[in-house]
């Protein structure tokens, strides 16, 4: 040690090292909660109907003996990190009571329960192949080409990847089920955005999945005549109703007509040249409305001068999440700002919905 561990010069350097612990161990949250997901303690607790404690828990968890101790210290960080609320819970007769610690549910593992509606157990869980990549990174920065970490890795885009082997058909299907259930939080922001879709006669969800979204608008804008475009293995087989149908195409290729295209995390999948493109072809898409049509983007705005902290660090993992996936990106207000012009629109306006997201009017 030099003479810098003194005073002040102490005291940042066990900032530092503590700051250092911090990140290169926060994995190990990620991971907790993954078995927690893999165990089902939400749904063990939820199905229970009332706070367990910790031998009711490993016992309906099905655990040995040897395991109990492991789950006190798991619960312990997931409730220190929010996931668990403990409670303490008064046993015994009337002459011995003791109080012992029994496990509750909080609002984030209320979205871990698989009979909800909003469940996001399947991104908790994440793939293998998803996580693997993680160990190509540098020879992923030595090649000079346009991949990102997961084909670098994989041999293969991720789109590509997801309809291929019976493995990445699980893949595929815990996307789709993350990508509806977020979309379900969608039925409390569209409250708060009425006004984006009231006037509106057609509305086409480009990427819309199957269609989880369009129904939700539809449940509030009964008139509102909703197309569900995606890609032929997602909308192929499912069947719409009087004013929802669905598409089998391709977004890059042409995207059918209506009043307004809605663009729910889309554009954040894919690179500037091809966001041009898809945003292109959505100005077509409207251009029968003339003036009074609108293409709808939900997606993030980083705020990198936000206050706060924790927000922008989601926003900018999600930005490492598109990136490494699929060469995509989470933009900032004035990259949306240079996509929109460039693509030959001439007004917008940005509100912010569900506390990370952003919705993004986009006027011809
Ligand atoms: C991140 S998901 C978003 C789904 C939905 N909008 C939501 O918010 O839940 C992106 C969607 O784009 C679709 N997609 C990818 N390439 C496409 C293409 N070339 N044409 C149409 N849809 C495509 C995917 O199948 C997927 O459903």
């Amino acid at each position: 040690m030099d003479e810098s561990s003194n005073g002040n010069d102490k005291s940042e350097l066990y900032y530092a090292q503590l700051h250092l612990y911090k990140h290169i161990y926060s994995f190990i949250s990620s991971k907790a909660l993954k078995s927690a997901v893999e165990l089902g303690i939400a749904d063990v607790i939820h199905n229970h109907g009332k706070p367990m404690t910790l031998n009711e828990l490993a016992s309906s968890l099905k655990l040995p003996p040897s395991k109990i101790s492991v789950l006190y210290r798991f619960m312990r960080l997931l409730t220190h990190n929010g996931f668990f609320a403990s409670i303490k819970k008064k046993t015994g007769g009337d002459q011995e009571e003791e109080e012992e610690t029994a496990y509750a549910l909080t609002p984030p593992s209320k979205l871990l329960v698989r009979s909800a509606s909003t469940c996001l157990a399947s991104l908790a869980s994440g793939h293998p192949r998803c996580m693997d990549m993680w160990h190509s990174s540098k020879k992923w920065f030595a090649e000079d080409k346009e991949l990102s970490l997961f084909e670098s890795a994989n041999g293969d885009n991720f789109w590509n990847m997801l309809n291929k082997d019976p493995e990445s058909h699980k893949l595929m299907s815990s996307f789709q089920e993350a990508m509806e259930a977020d979309s379900q939080m969608f039925k409390l922001a569209l409250k708060d955005c009425k006004h984006v879709f009231e006037g509106l006669e057609t509305l086409v969800d480009v990427g819309g999945g199957t269609g989880v979204v369009a129904k939700l608008i539809q449940e509030a804008f009964p008139d509102i005549k909703c197309t569900v475009l995606d890609q032929p293995q997602v909308v192929g087989n499912l069947i719409g109703n009087k004013n929802l149908n669905f598409v089998a195409g391709d977004m890059f290729k042409s995207i059918p007509q209506a009043d307004a295209v809605l663009l729910k995390w889309v554009l954040h999948d894919w690179n500037d040249e091809l966001a041009l493109k898809i945003l292109k072809n959505s100005k077509e898409a409207i251009s029968g409305k003339g003036k009074d049509g609108k293409v709808i983007i939900i997606d993030i705005s980083i705020d990198e001068t936000s206050n706060d902290h924790d927000l922008t660090e989601l926003q900018l993992n999600f930005d490492m999440v598109m990136l490494t996936l699929y060469n995509g990106k989470e933009r900032e207000k004035k990259e949306w700002e240079k996509l929109i012009y460039d693509a030959g629109f001439s007004s917008y306006k940005i509100t912010p919905i569900c506390d990370f997201k952003s919705l993004i009017e986009v006027y011809p």
